[in-house]
């Protein structure tokens, strides 16, 4: 490197000073620059003061940064400088230039001004560009010295000339003299302005501080943090996170309206998206005490896929500044700043404040919530304390859930009887419409308390949140189920009534809080006891009622039998034998006169045995045609006999396992007989033309007015089947050995036929029950029956005051000249009536028609079928 000659015959001021000269130039220059103050100062001294003295088209002051080793422009000389309107002008002052080149390093050793030709220096290695670039703009010269403070290199003075030869040594002997007056009058601006900065920051941190301290809301807060960004040329936006409630997430709390209103359509997402902590850059703030500045382009391709950073790249920030919010140690949230400088101390000291109203707004918004929740408490368990029914708990717990929590219930389960297993109480079958029969599988099967997330529902106090994402990575086979709602968690809670856990509840939600959910869950758990004691009070009210009416009608049936109607010694015994025999499968034999009712007591039997849900089974023996009676009796194969066109079921098979009442026994042929015996004996059977043998279990009931020993002594009965029927004989009094029910049975027979014809009956004349007494009944109850229904129907003025006891003393036979000229048909016809009405229509047996006819039963009743009479003839 060679250094520029020293002289220059063009310099406008004597080439030669002399020393009295000399010293006089420095001691005038001294005086300027003592007056020295700011930077505008130091630029006049040099473009007018100095510049009066020697040849120089500029000045620069440049100021070493330590830390990264580089100078940089201080004091630029904007009126004068060639270079001003270079295209790379900016960048040469923004630009910090190494302190390790050679050429500098040159500038540094010296001891004082150096100049250099820029041609000779611009393309040394590592030159800094600036000297190219003011080559480019005519610049031939530069006159470098270095300015020191306590010793140190402070910066350069550097002096640029588009003359050859500017630099005489007069002149470096002048800026020589000058220099450290210079260094102390630089040092000294510097020094100024570091003051005047810190003021500035101070007033505006008070302004902020008092404008912040006015904030109580959001919105003021909102109002005082622009103003502040943007006073500090934060123009390029921010946003502050505020950490959620599940301590995972940040979401928008306050953000740059001025960006919100440059219509921006991402902008909408980034202020609803909830954005991890664990982002790697948002944890990286929070973990710092310090702002921290990122290159957003460095931060993308370091891998940080977080959106917000590509909105940012899309929004044009090249640098963005995250600094923490927070109080104590908690921090509260996160305040994003587009912004290429920081001033730590400046940011801190605003983000302070920032933390403290934000912590004070938050406390605020806070006990608002609270008050908010108590109130919706309040209002949920009034509607609580109406519900009764399950039902109207559902409709109680989803219009809260539903429409004020965004909770969706997935299940409420409450434990059995048992304490061990947990039944399905209620859920919301529509959260689960997309998993349809998944739903019902789960939904259905009992779960014990040891199944494992309900163990440890169970097992916790406060309740557990699991998050449906994790769960289903961990293989949570529910968790699938819950993620076809969207919801982010299952919060699950035991639910406890007085110190019984009675069951545990499941909720979907993206969020809850504590207090609401812990309320809601205290009341519902009040709520479903209630309603399950009352299920429980309601079933054993079922219960009772329904034994209660069981046992009455075992009353009924056993002990009172209360549609037969007589109180007498005789009928006493009757019901006592009955209750006796009732529920078992014995056989019965009930015996008595016509009309005395064996029928009725046959049925009573029945009706008080276990076979009772069954039709008991009927069959008159003394009805059925000789021919037919094992056919009725058994049935029949196909083809069995001749006219058997069908399989026939036998009354025996009928009655399986119900009752088989064979009224009028007596009259049974002694072949139907032996028939019969065997199936008593065997239980079993084959239809008539039938091979297959059919098991049958029947009970038996006979009947009949006839006196068995003596039709077994008359050798018209066989003995052992009389043997086989008389296990149990219940005798039945006849009406006129028990007087005293007459007037009951009158009263009976008068109600049911004022009913059955609509005929009201208020009184009964006295003398109508003398009349009764005295008549002695041959045809017992059943004539006694149809007299009063007679009597009823010839009733008209709702007083019975006769009955009609019929005389059997011939008087009302038919005269015969009556009859004379009738057909024979017609004669029998009139007469059998007569003989009918006379045995008070009993057909068969001792005292019936067909003794007195001397024709068996089943012919009378043969021919009463071919002459048309029916019970209406005899008993109008
Ligand atoms: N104790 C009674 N209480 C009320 N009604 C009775 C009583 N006894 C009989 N009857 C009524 O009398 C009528 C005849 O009774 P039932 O048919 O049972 O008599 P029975 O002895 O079987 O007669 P039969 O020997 O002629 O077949 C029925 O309508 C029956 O309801």
């Amino acid at each position: 490197m060679k250094k520029a000659k020293s002289l220059s015959p063009e310099l406008p001021i004597p080439s030669v000073l002399t020393l009295e000269q000399e010293r006089q130039v420095l001691l005038d220059l001294g005086n300027d620059i003592t007056r020295v103050r700011d930077k505008n100062d130091l630029l006049i001294l040099f473009s007018k003061r100095i510049k009066s003295l020697f040849y120089f088209t500029h000045t620069i002051v440049t100021l070493i940064e330590a830390k990264d080793e580089t100078y940089t422009p201080f004091l630029l000389d904007n009126t004068s400088s060639p270079i001003r309107t270079h295209a790379r002008y900016q960048e040469m002052v923004d630009f910090h230039f190494s302190l390790n080149d050679p050429w500098i390093q040159s500038v540094l050793e010296a001891d004082g001004p150096i100049s250099f030709l820029l041609e000779e220096v611009m393309d040394l290695p590592q030159s800094p560009a600036f000297l190219r670039v003011n080559h480019s703009a005519g610049v031939k010269e530069i006159l470098m010295t270095k300015i020191m403070n306590k010793e140190k290199p402070m910066g350069f003075i550097h002096i640029y000339s588009d003359r050859d030869n500017s630099f005489t040594d007069e002149f470096r002997s002048i800026i020589k003299g000058i220099t450290p007056q210079l260094s102390s009058a630089i040092a000294n601006i510097i020094r100024n302005e570091e003051i005047l900065d810190k003021e500035k920051e101070k007033s505006f941190l008070l302004d902020f501080c008092s404008e912040i301290a006015m904030v109580r809301t959001r919105e003021q807060l909102a109002n005082a943090v622009h103003t502040a960004l943007y006073k500090l040329n934060a123009q390029r936006g921010y946003v502050i996170r505020k950490i959620n409630e599940d301590g995972e997430t940040l979401s928008a709390y306050i953000y740059d309206q001025q960006l919100a209103q440059s219509g921006n359509a991402d902008l909408e997402e980034m202020i609803s998206t909830s954005f991890p902590i664990n982002d790697g850059l948002q944890n990286r703030v929070l973990d710092s005490y310090i702002p921290l500045l990122f290159s957003v382009e460095r931060e993308i391709q370091r891998g940080i896929s977080s959106s917000y950073l590509h909105f940012w790249k899309k929004i044009g920030h090249k640098t963005i500044v995250g600094i923490r919010l927070h109080q104590g140690e908690t921090n509260l949230g996160i305040l994003w700043l587009g912004i290429d400088e920081i001033n730590i101390q400046l940011l801190q000291g605003i983000c302070s404040q920032i933390s403290i109203a934000m912590a004070n707004i938050m406390a605020n918004e806070q006990i608002v919530n609270t008050q908010q929740e108590q109130a919706f408490l309040l209002d949920f368990s009034k509607d609580i304390a109406l519900v009764k029914t399950k039902p109207e708990l559902e409709t109680a717990i989803f219009r809260v859930f539903d429409k004020i929590m965004h909770t969706k219930l997935a299940m409420i389960r409450v434990f059995d009887e048992d304490g061990i297993h947990l039944r399905p109480f209620m859920f919301d079958r529509t959260l689960f419409e997309n998993a349809g029969i998944l739903f019902d599988e789960l939904s259905n099967h009992l779960i014990t308390s040891d199944e494992p997330y309900t163990a440890k529902v169970l097992a916790s106090t406060e309740g557990v949140m699991f998050n449906v994402e994790e769960e289903i990575n961990s293989g949570n086979t529910y968790a699938k189920l819950w993620q076809t709602t969207g919801l982010r968690n299952m919060h699950s809670l035991p639910l406890v009534a007085g110190d019984k856990i009675i069951g545990t509840i499941w909720l979907l939600a993206d969020w809850l809080s504590q207090l609401v959910l812990k309320g809601i869950c205290a009341q519902i758990s009040v709520a479903i006891a209630n309603i399950l004691a009352n299920e429980k009070l309601l079933a054993y009210k079922k219960q009772l009622e329904q034994e209660n009416l069981y046992l009455k009608e075992q009353i009924r049936n056993i002990y009172n039998f209360s549609e037969i109607i007589g109180n007498a010694a005789a009928m006493q015994d009757v019901y006592r034998l009955m209750s006796l025999v009732a529920d078992s499968g014995t056989t019965v034999l009930v015996l008595g006169e016509t009309g005395t009712g064996k029928e009725l007591i046959a049925r009573a039997l029945h009706n008080a045995s276990p076979r009772k849900e069954k039709l008991m089974i009927k069959v008159n023996c003394a009805a059925l045609p000789a021919n037919l009676i094992e056919s009725e009796l058994f049935g029949h194969e196909r083809g069995a006999f001749t006219g058997a066109i069908d399989r026939r079921i036998g009354k025996f098979e009928l009655a399986n396992h119900s009752t088989l009442f064979l009224d009028e026994i007596g009259e049974l042929p002694l072949e139907a007989q032996a028939k019969l015996l065997r199936v008593i004996q065997e239980r079993e059977l084959e239809r008539l033309g039938g091979k297959q043998t059919i098991k049958i279990d029947v009970r038996l009931i006979a009947a009949t007015n006839r006196n068995l020993e003596e039709e077994v002594k008359a050798g018209r009965f066989r003995a052992d089947l009389y043997f086989r029927l008389n296990v149990f004989p219940i005798v039945l009094p006849p009406l006129r050995d028990r007087m005293e029910d007459i007037e009951p049975l009158t009263h009976f027979f008068i109600e049911k036929f004022s009913k059955n014809t609509g005929r009201r009956i208020r009184k009964v004349a006295p003398k109508v029950l003398q009349q009764l007494r005295a008549y002695t009944w041959p045809g017992n109850v059943r004539e006694l029956e149809h007299l009063i229904e007679r009597s009823v129907l010839l009733t008209t003025d709702g007083q019975l005051r006769d009955v009609f006891i019929p005389k059997h003393n011939g008087a009302d036979k038919p005269e015969l000249a009556q009859i004379a000229n009738l057909p024979l048909e017609e004669i029998e016809r009139g007469y059998i009536i007569e003989v009918l009405k006379r045995c008070s229509g009993k057909i068969s047996g001792a005292g019936g028609a067909a003794e007195i006819l001397k024709v068996p039963g089943n012919t009378l009743h043969s021919k009463m079928k071919k002459l048309k009479i029916t019970k209406a003839d005899y008993f109008a």
